[in-house]
């Protein structure tokens, strides 16, 4: 059994791709780290190491798409030879299989060409393989904001933190308006962005790296030319603040960057935007920016076959390659097919992914969830219930038409008006609790509290928007803000700040950990009507799922026994969650069925699921020896009971 805390780490300071610039924010040194004092001076290379699984299946049938020039062959190395590059009109350059694959398998693995950690995870994770702080990491004496797992992280780091280093100590310098404030450091858009000029200039232009950079897609004459678009103006703050970075102050200078103009620095910054990803952690906390022109390749489907992850498959063994990228077959792929993940959040509705891929990526997507065909099934991220119970779904009504009816029994839904007016309250109540979550989490969870048993009497399915992402904030703030197990040891002190939301008791503790169970299996339910089976967005949430309730229950109802009756006679509560022995068992299950999921998101073979898949088999298997000491314990009280009946 386990407590909250790694719960609770997991869930903490979620936060959001980092894209634009805010202004320069303070970052806190932790204390306690190990300082390094040589750094190192040799220049290692950070050359993309492919990391290519063996590949087995049948020949491709020919498809109405072209290969790529010859010239672009010397280019994506890192590609294995069961990947094609094809260029189709409507989508420009794309990846596909030449075999057939399974979901879970891993397509290609790669390390990215360039990357940088959000400012928020620069003193807990290393700042070259991206691991967890295991104990201490050694900070940079010159920037003093850059962490390391052991000098050979950071000598592999060497080559480009050294430019690194001196532009942070200079950013930092003048941002800062007196010497004892922590030092400032731009976002991690912007170090990524320099990560890649400077190593552009270190191989020089015609290297192959420097040709794949310059070949990703660019959106720059598609740009809004008004100056007060927002797009315009992250654009305009994104060069403004890179250049600072650079320490540009002249048009030679620029030219050192090979940025011969204007045009060159917003070419660079919508490549970088179009073709950027998030790294992740194995359990998708947002860690950082970083870009990889093969990976990049890959376009966009709102029901993606594939998924990026970052696994980190064999943990401290192959150091010198994380963080590595990995994109995993999601569904069945057939020999020809292409291979395509998504840009986005797809448990969004049509409306808002729509927004989304015009805005960042500048094209409308036309995949079978954004122009379904005459006889799709109901999209249940915009559903509601059947009015008559059928247990069919209407498509949820809009205020352009307000006509529906269940898809299964035809009848109309009649009270439209209610039903809008709920997913407008609902969407205000998301907005505001989605601003507030971290300056306010007490308010946030009220709100989202109080909005999802609105939406769900409103009649909307678990994945509808936005019932779901409604439950899945309070689920997340929910798990964030569980009391830690006590220490007997410690009398607790709490804080003015933290009194009034602190258990008084086991009962509270109790109460406040079965509705996290109910607010995680609410999302979880949610998330499983509308994303693939095995997506690891619903991997991860059934694991938490899982690992919610094989936490040690503070008060379980089943010791809560009437007097006269023995523990547990009375079985398990009424409800939702169980308590006592079926409680570890619907754990067990739980854990079971992530595991199963998440062998296919984080890949399986060697992957085994990732590091999330590993500690989930291993919970797994923890339960399965209680289970068991529980089996044996009442077959010993059984039989004690017949030998004394025999008496
Ligand atoms: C990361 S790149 C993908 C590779 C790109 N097709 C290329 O040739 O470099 C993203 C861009 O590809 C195009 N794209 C991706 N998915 C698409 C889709 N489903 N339909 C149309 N264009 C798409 C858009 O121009 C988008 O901005």
């Amino acid at each position: 059994m386990s407590d909250f805390a790694s719960l609770k780490r997991q869930r903490e300071a979620k936060n959001a791709k980092s894209f634009t610039v805010p202004p320069p924010s303070a970052v806190s040194i932790a204390s306690g780290t190990t300082e390094t004092r040589e750094e190192p001076r040799n220049e290692s290379s950070q050359e993309s190491p492919a990391v290519i699984n063996s590949e087995q299946g049948n020949s491709s049938p020919g498809i109405d798409v072209k290969p790529t020039p010859s010239s672009s062959s010397s280019l994506y190395g890192s590609l294995p030879p069961s990947l094609d590059i094809r260029t189709t009109t409507d989508k420009g350059r794309g990846i596909y299989s030449k075999y057939t694959r399974r979901p879970g398998d891993v397509l290609f693995a790669v390390k990215p060409h360039a990357a940088a950690l959000s400012a928020a995870k620069l003193t807990d994770y290393c700042s070259c393989c991206t691991a967890a702080r295991q104990g201490s990491l050694r900070r940079c004496t010159g920037c003093k904001v850059v962490y390391y797992c052991d000098a050979s992280c950071q000598s592999r780091d060497w080559a480009f933190h050294k430019l690194e280093c001196a532009a942070i100590q200079r950013w930092s310098g003048a941002s800062r308006k007196t010497d004892v404030d922590a030092p400032v450091i731009p976002a991690d858009a912007i170090r990524c962005l320099a990560r890649m000029v400077w190593r552009k200039q270190k191989l020089g232009v015609d290297s192959t790296w420097a040709k794949e950079i310059d070949a990703l897609e660019s959106h720059r004459t598609s740009l809004s030319k008004d100056p007060n678009s927002q797009v315009s103006q992250m654009y305009a703050q994104l060069a403004h603040a890179l250049v600072n970075f650079l320490g540009i102050a002249s048009p030679q200078d620029m030219a050192a960057y090979s940025l011969q103009s204007a045009a060159d620095l917003v070419d660079l910054i919508s490549r970088f935007t179009t073709n950027t990803f998030t790294i992740s952690t194995p359990s998708l906390e947002p860690l950082g920016a970083c870009v990889s022109p093969s990976v990049a390749l890959i376009n966009h489907s709102c029901d993606p076959n594939a998924v990026v992850v970052f696994p980190r498959p064999n943990g401290e063994a192959r150091k010198e390659v994380e963080p590595l990228m990995q994109v995993i077959a999601l569904k069945h792929i057939a020999a020809g097919d292409e291979i395509l993940t998504s840009y986005i959040d797809t448990t969004l509705p049509r409306d808002k992914r729509q927004k989304i891929l015009q805005e960042t990526y500048h094209f409308t997507c036309k995949c079978a969830l954004c122009a379904p065909a005459a006889d799709a099934p109901v999209d249940l991220r915009e559903a509601i219930w059947c009015p008559k119970k059928c247990g069919g779904v209407c498509p949820l009504p809009t205020e352009e038409n307000s006509l529906t009816r269940c898809s299964r029994c035809k009848s109309p839904l009649k009270d439209t008006d209610a039903v809008l007016d709920a997913v407008r309250v609902g969407q205000e109540a998301l907005d505001k609790a989605e601003a507030l979550q971290v300056s306010d989490p007490e308010k946030s969870i009220q709100l989202t509290t109080k909005l999802v048993p609105i939406l769900i009497s409103a009649g909307l399915v678990p994945g509808s928007h936005p019932l779901l992402a409604l439950a899945r904030l309070n689920a997340s703030l929910l798990i964030t803000h569980l009391p830690s197990a006590p220490d007997p040891a410690v009398e607790e002190v709490h804080s003015p700040a933290t009194q009034a939301s602190a258990p008084s008791g086991p009962a509270e503790a109790q109460a406040l950990l079965d509705d996290a169970i109910c607010a995680a299996a609410r999302a979880s339910a949610g998330l499983g009507q509308v994303l693939a089976e095995g997506h690891p967005v619903r991997g991860v949430a059934l694991a938490e799922l899982g690992k919610l309730l094989s936490v040690d229950e503070p008060d379980p109802a089943h010791a809560r026994a009437p007097v006269g009756l023995p523990n547990g006679a009375m079985g398990a509560a009424p409800g939702y969650p169980p308590s006592g022995p079926p409680r570890v068992k619907l754990a067990y299950e739980t854990l079971l069925r992530a595991r199963a999921e998440l062998v296919i998101g984080f890949g399986g073979g060697t992957n085994e699921g990732g590091t999330v898949g590993r500690g989930v088999r291993e919970m797994a298997a923890e339960l399965e020896k209680e289970m068991q000491v529980w089996a044996a314990g009442v077959k010993n009280v059984l039989s004690d009971q017949h030998g004394a009946g025999r008496r």
